[in-house]
């Protein structure tokens, strides 16, 4: 993990921000350098649409505007990090715990920047454990569900997500079908989300290592 690649690939994602537009906001220690950046264009920008509490203190914090996805309709642009990412730009997120509203700013977003350092690329997901949001009372009904299906679930102990439900991190699955898997855990009753994102992969991504930043389109 390189803190300087973090900080390159979060500064790169400026250039695509728009001006006079909201702009989406992810969630974890690359995006913090990507707000702490965004801060010094704020008189060019509308604002920002969150994805979690935490993201909202520190762009409020910094002087810039949020506002809710409601109101902002359509963004132009999304930034966020991910914990894995392969050639397809197809990704692992939800270490943070924010995968169910990061995935949907993504979704009401027309372009996805995401930034990471270049240790989070891989050939196949599912090395990182794969986070899943789940209503609380369905938390054992969902861990025998992802048993079946290969995996090893363990709840993240002592936290609750912004929605008020509870995360199973599900270790041992090799996601050689990242869109099936997504599809299959998503009808499981009681998930919310699930940290593949592969339905709506990312557009770009900007990979930072100690050298430079190298951006990748999907093969
Ligand atoms: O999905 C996320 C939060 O839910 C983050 O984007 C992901 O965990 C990467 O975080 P970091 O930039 O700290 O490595």
């Amino acid at each position: 993990m390189s803190d300087q690649g973090k900080r390159l690939a979060a500064e790169a994602a400026l250039e695509y921000v728009e001006e006079d537009a909201y702009v989406g906001v992810g969630t974890g220690s690359t995006v913090n350098l990507f707000i702490d950046a965004l801060a010094d264009m704020r008189d060019r920008i509308a604002g920002a649409v969150s994805s979690s509490e935490a993201s909202t203190q520190r762009l409020r914090d910094r002087g810039i505007d949020v506002i809710d996805l409601n109101s902002a309709g359509r963004l132009p642009v999304y930034v966020d990090g991910a914990d894995e990412a392969n050639r397809f730009l197809q990704l692992i997120k939800g270490g943070g715990g924010a995968l169910t509203r990061e995935k949907i700013v993504a979704s009401a977003s027309d372009r996805f920047v995401c930034v990471a350092d270049d240790g989070k690329m891989v050939d196949v997901l599912g090395a990182f454990p794969l986070p899943v949001e789940v209503i609380p009372m369905a938390r054992s009904t969902v861990a025998r569900e992802l048993v079946r299906l290969g995996g090893r679930p363990e709840l993240r102990e002592g936290f609750t997500t912004d929605n008020g439900n509870v995360i199973l991190d599900v270790h041992g699955l090799s996601i050689t079908e990242p869109i099936k898997l997504e599809q299959t855990l998503n009808n499981i009753p009681g998930v919310v989300t699930n940290g593949i994102f592969a339905l709506r992969p990312a557009d770009l991504l900007l990979l930072g290592s100690d050298s430079g930043v190298r951006r990748l389109k999907a093969e």
